[in-house]
């Protein structure tokens, strides 16, 4: 019978020949993440459940990414719960505080194949699935389970697929398609769903603009964000990995596939206004000044990102009132940028740059906003609170309009 990607995924890591959406079945776990944030309460878990040593050390991946460098006695005290976890159990991939974010590096440093489940502590590990992975968050109980058994139950999911058609317009980016089709079907629109970005559109996009749409699947409640894996999955996953790899595709005939059709040809720049991630405007319609800029994520802090911000920042001076924070999201683009001049241009332009983390994106640290302040980010949430104060706003963009923004002091569309 004709079946989804993630029935097909789902089957293969069962060890069944067949699963069908709605079956629960019980995966065998590819790769388990945790970070600095929701590790401590798996490592807490796993030891109640009382079990010696994980289940395989080599297949767990712990990158400190939230609160790094340690941004109060707390978080402190977290990583050292972590590292003495990653030493007592032999992990092998442990990236402390100067690697990245963890849904940068996954993917960059060659945890991440076509064909594996995948599973984090973190609402975003749905970015992998633009490698071709089923992935998904999970809580911290469910990691200690992992962490045990090497394995977790799962109710195959059905399918939306978004066939993506239309050349994009310029300044208009992976971020626009998203926040588009975020904002046409709602913040609910494919809950518990995997959530699937085929079509031209799609194909033409670098595996880090997939991982764009990848990585916001959760906001339209998906449980996983997958690409169809090509030639440029291909070349991605060879230059960093050495692990086999296993192509799924989706038989378009497949019972519980939905196909949704978006054309994007006559696509505007995109923006999500306070406070949920479906008010999505045009930018041409939203008149708003800016007292923050965030360039960074796990959404869009990857180099085409820092380019496309350098482009437009070059040789112009931010806004007098309005402060731009850069945050590159791994080391290795970090390093790119430095090499490729892209730092010089922001520094000039008067932004500040940190080390990869993910810093304000979550409201954690390295700039909040204040009450009565608005932030415009590239990342992906907007909820009430999310950057710092409550009484403070958060719209969420390209990297190309937060540069035109930074610019001029409020959001405007990239010229
Ligand atoms: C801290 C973590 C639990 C959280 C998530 O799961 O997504 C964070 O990464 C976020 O983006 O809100
Ligand atoms: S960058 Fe933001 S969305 Fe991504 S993992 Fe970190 S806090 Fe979560």
């Amino acid at each position: 019978m004709s079946k989804t990607m993630s029935e097909k995924i789902l089957a293969r890591a069962s060890g069944k020949k067949n699963v069908e959406a709605g079956d629960i079945v019980i995966a065998n776990i590819d790769v388990a993440m945790t970070h600095d944030l929701t590790g401590p309460l798996s490592v807490q878990s796993f030891n109640e459940i009382g079990t010696e040593k994980v289940w395989d050390p080599s297949k767990i991946v712990i990158p400190f990414d939230h609160q790094v460098p340690a941004d109060s006695i707390d978080s402190a005290t977290n990583h050292i719960i972590m590292r003495k976890f990653v030493e007592e159990q032999n992990i092998e991939n442990f990236y402390d505080v100067n690697a990245g974010v963890c849904h940068q590096i996954l993917p960059e440093l060659g945890h991440v194949v076509p064909g594996e489940v995948i599973v984090g502590a973190d609402s975003h590990t749905c970015t992998h699935g633009a490698l071709g992975a089923f992935s998904t968050g999970i809580g911290s109980t469910d990691m200690a389970m992992v962490f045990s058994e090497g394995k977790l139950w799962f109710k195959v999911p059905e399918t939306n697929r978004f066939e993506i058609s239309g050349q994009l317009n310029d300044n208009v980016y992976a971020k626009d398609v998203i926040l588009n089709i975020i904002g046409q079907v709602g913040a609910d629109g494919s809950t518990y769903k995997a959530c699937e970005f085929a079509g031209e559109t799609v194909s033409n996009m670098s595996v880090s603009d997939r991982m764009v749409l990848s990585n916001m699947a959760i906001e339209m409640g998906g449980k996983t964000g997958l690409v169809e894996p090509d030639e440029k999955t291909i070349e991605y996953v060879k230059a960093r990995s050495n692990k086999p790899y296993k192509l799924f595709k989706t038989d378009l005939d497949a019972p519980s596939l939905n196909i949704i059709d978006i054309d994007v040809s006559d696509l505007e720049p995109q923006v999500a206004c306070p406070h949920n991630v479906d008010n999505v405007k045009p930018v041409s319609e939203v008149d708003v000044e800016i007292d923050q800029v965030f360039l960074g994520s796990c959404t869009n802090g990857r180099l085409s990102d820092l380019r496309d911000a350098a482009r437009i920042l070059k040789g112009k001076t931010i806004a007098k009132g309005t402060r731009m924070l850069v945050i590159p999201a791994s080391k290795e683009i970090y390093m790119k940028a430095l090499d490729e001049g892209l730092i010089k241009i922001f520094v000039e332009a008067g932004a500040l740059v940190s080390a990869p983390c993910c810093g304000p994106c979550l409201g954690g640290h390295t700039g909040l906003i204040g009450a009565g302040e608005v932030s415009l980010s590239t990342s992906n949430r907007n909820f009430k609170g999310r950057q710092g104060s409550p009484e403070g706003e958060v719209y969420l963009s390209s990297a190309a309009v937060a540069a035109a923004s930074a610019i001029e002091g409020k959001i405007v569309v990239p010229q």
